[in-house]
């Protein structure tokens, strides 16, 4: 699903974000990817994601060198990862549905499967009923569950999160965490980076630890 061969990335800057990184991530696996702040875990997704381009190393990301991927087939290749934000990056001056429909009306989804497949989400994260809301009319933890919805609606087989828990407290942070296992459970990958190392005490996921760019060997539960 994913496979890092001795990645590297240097920022224009000079910035090395990430050095000779190795992992891999099963299809159907869930893991924290953790580390301090500016250890590299952003970068690390946003290679993923082709937002940015590894210095060197191979990215495989399902099954596609990524390198090898032209710029006009890269979103294309990104329909099939659902991203997740801190702070969700909804759109504030559009319904919940328009936010969680944006990803089918840009694949071109009629409006019968659009409306199905939008309720099936909000279902599953609990906020059926709250189509027409704004955003601004819900809770930190219920915005936060609306980017996840966009995120899975057109059922990616990959779901990466950026310190989805950044803003909540402990008890939505367990809620957020319990829908990504719901995810998984039914066969999406998830990879989760976070600071939040108490929240990862309390699953018993695999941990990738970056350091100063570096992934750290040992790999603990
Ligand atoms: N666009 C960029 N240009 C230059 N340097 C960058 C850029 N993005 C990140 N960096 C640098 O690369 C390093 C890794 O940053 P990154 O955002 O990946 O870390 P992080 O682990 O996600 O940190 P945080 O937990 O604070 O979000 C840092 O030193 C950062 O300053």
């Amino acid at each position: 699903m994913i496979e890092f061969e001795q990645v590297s990335k240097v920022y224009p800057s000079g910035q090395k974000a990430l050095t000779q990184v190795d992992f891999a991530l099963g299809s159907g696996e869930m893991a924290f990817l953790t580390g301090h702040s500016g250890a590299g875990k952003s970068t690390l997704l946003k290679l993923i994601t082709v937002i940015e381009r590894a210095s060197a190393g191979r990215v495989i990301v399902n099954d596609y060198d990524v390198a090898k991927l032209k710029r006009k087939q890269v979103p294309y290749f990104r329909r099939n990862i659902g991203m997740i934000f801190q702070d969700h990056h909804l759109l504030m001056d559009k319904s919940v549905f328009d936010n969680v429909a944006l990803p089918l009306i840009i694949e071109g989804y009629s409006m019968g499967d659009i409306k199905k497949r939008v309720a099936g989400a909000l279902d599953m994260v609990g906020l059926f009923g709250k189509e027409k809301h704004l955003p601004i009319m819900l809770s930190g933890g219920e915005r936060q569950r609306v980017g996840i919805a966009r995120a899975v609606v057109n059922k990616p087989s990959l779901l990466l999160a950026d310190e989805p828990t950044g803003n909540l407290d402990p008890k939505l942070s367990m809620d957020i965490l319990k829908l990504f296992e719901i995810l998984n459970d039914v066969g999406t990958s998830v990879l989760i980076a976070t600071h939040d190392l108490g929240l990862i005490a309390r699953m018993k996921y695999r941990t990738l630890t970056l350091k100063q760019g570096r992934m750290l060997g040992g790999e603990h539960d």
